[in-house]
């Protein structure tokens, strides 16, 4: 069902469109205001997935519904109705944020056709905010440590420049998250973020993963493919346990960073590519380099600034604000109603040997929430929460 609402002072004009809407599709609501500003009232109080608006009215004329409405919801696509003498002004609102406008007396096609094409990018504009918001719920930032507040000034500073950055810290503390916020924030967020787990593919394949490959270049390479620095161009990439990178792929990604260039496997031909690196690893790299494992001009060239996410040992005052986060979601996960955690059993967590693992946080809150009582005591912690 999509809800219409037509703002036109004319009775003839809005009887018009009624019947157009009302007869081309069962799913149109059609709700009528005679005047702007009873249509400004009915947008406060409703939501609407379609305005129409005059722009000659008394009272209020469809200018200033046009600048009242994109200040309370700016989602609503309106298209401005234009008379003889005021198409200039028509025009104009498309400036001001009007979607399109049509001209009196209302044309069919024309005005079907845009009916239907800002309810469309109404459901997209919609569709993309409920992503964005869950995407950036799964990914919030808790803590208000000093060492987390020094993160995420550090990520408000860097983010926009296109700095490469090293992400170094025990496994689960946050890197990925701090990466993520890179991208986000910087100018490339439009385009796409691409991580690999360097540790996760096996040597042989990185290259190809990588850099692509062109149909031959071995046995299994059936056909070209892309790798995912082409995948990223615009973007960034993320190269997640770039520790435990060959020293091979080592060379090449060296050759991508300095010559914004890379080769498909099997293939002699450059590809411009345009990627922002951010890495991150748990392993001591100066310690792999002195090994053999790493290579220092890579190094150099990955952490020209260094991000160290701290274990959740060193931010202990955080415990709290991260148990009640987690249990506010694995309750909207589970559909339960939240369980509270007495003080005794806060200060419990808090003292426990962490290792560094925000992940690991999670699942012992998750079974406390499940095993304790309804609220988590201090017992509840002594039994359920031992690893
Ligand atoms: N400050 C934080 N606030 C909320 N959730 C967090 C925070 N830090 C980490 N997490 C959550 O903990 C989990 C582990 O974090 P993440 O994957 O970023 O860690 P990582 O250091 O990249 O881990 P790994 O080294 O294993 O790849 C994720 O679900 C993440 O959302």
């Amino acid at each position: 069902m999509s809800k219409i609402l037509i703002i036109e002072d004319e009775a003839a004009i809005r009887r018009v469109l009624v019947k157009i809407l009302t007869e081309e599709n069962d799913s149109y609501q059609v709700i009528e205001a005679e005047d702007g500003l009873s249509g400004v009232e009915l947008i406060k109080k409703e939501d609407y997935d379609l305005v129409l608006c005059d722009i000659k009215m008394p009272k209020m004329d469809g200018v200033e519904v046009l600048e009242a409405v994109k200040k309370i919801k700016p989602e609503v696509p309106i298209v401005m109705i234009s008379g003889h003498g005021d198409l200039d002004t028509a025009v104009n609102t498309m400036r001001l944020g009007a979607f399109d406008y049509i001209s009196k007396p209302p044309d069919l096609n024309r005005l079907l056709n845009t009916v239907r094409i800002a309810l469309d990018r109404k459901e997209l504009v919609v569709e993309n905010t409920r992503l964005k918001k869950k995407v950036s719920k799964n990914y919030e930032m808790i803590g208000e440590s000093p060492a987390i507040s020094q993160i995420k000034e550090m990520i408000e500073k860097v983010a926009p420049t296109e700095a490469r950055v090293l992400i170094t810290g025990p496994n689960g503390t946050g890197k990925e998250l701090v990466a993520h916020w890179l991208h986000q924030k910087s100018d490339r967020s439009k385009g796409p973020m691409i991580e690999v787990n360097c540790a996760a593919i096996p040597a042989e394949l990185i290259e190809s993963e990588l850099f692509g490959h062109v149909k031959g270049a071995f046995t299994s390479a059936n056909k070209d493919r892309a790798g995912k620095f082409e995948a990223a161009n615009g973007g960034t990439i993320f190269l997640d346990e770039v520790g435990d990178m060959s020293l091979s792929a080592q060379a090449k990604v060296l050759r991508a960073l300095q010559e914004n260039k890379v080769q498909r496997v099997g293939s002699d031909k450059d590809i411009k590519v345009n990627v922002r690196i951010v890495a991150a690893t748990n392993k001591d790299l100066k310690k792999e380099i002195s090994e053999g494992n790493f290579r220092e001009d890579l190094y150099h060239r990955l952490a020209v600034i260094l991000i160290k996410v701290p274990p959740l040992n060193d931010r202990r005052e955080d415990i709290p604000l991260l148990v009640d986060y987690f249990t506010n979601r694995i309750a909207s996960e589970h559909g339960t109603s939240q369980k509270k955690f007495s003080d005794k059993a806060l200060k419990l967590l808090q003292e426990y040997d962490w290792t560094g693992n925000i992940r690991e946080l999670r699942n012992v809150v998750e079974r406390l929430i499940i095993l304790g009582a309804a609220e988590v005591s201090e017992n509840d912690v002594k039994l359920f929460a031992s690893k």
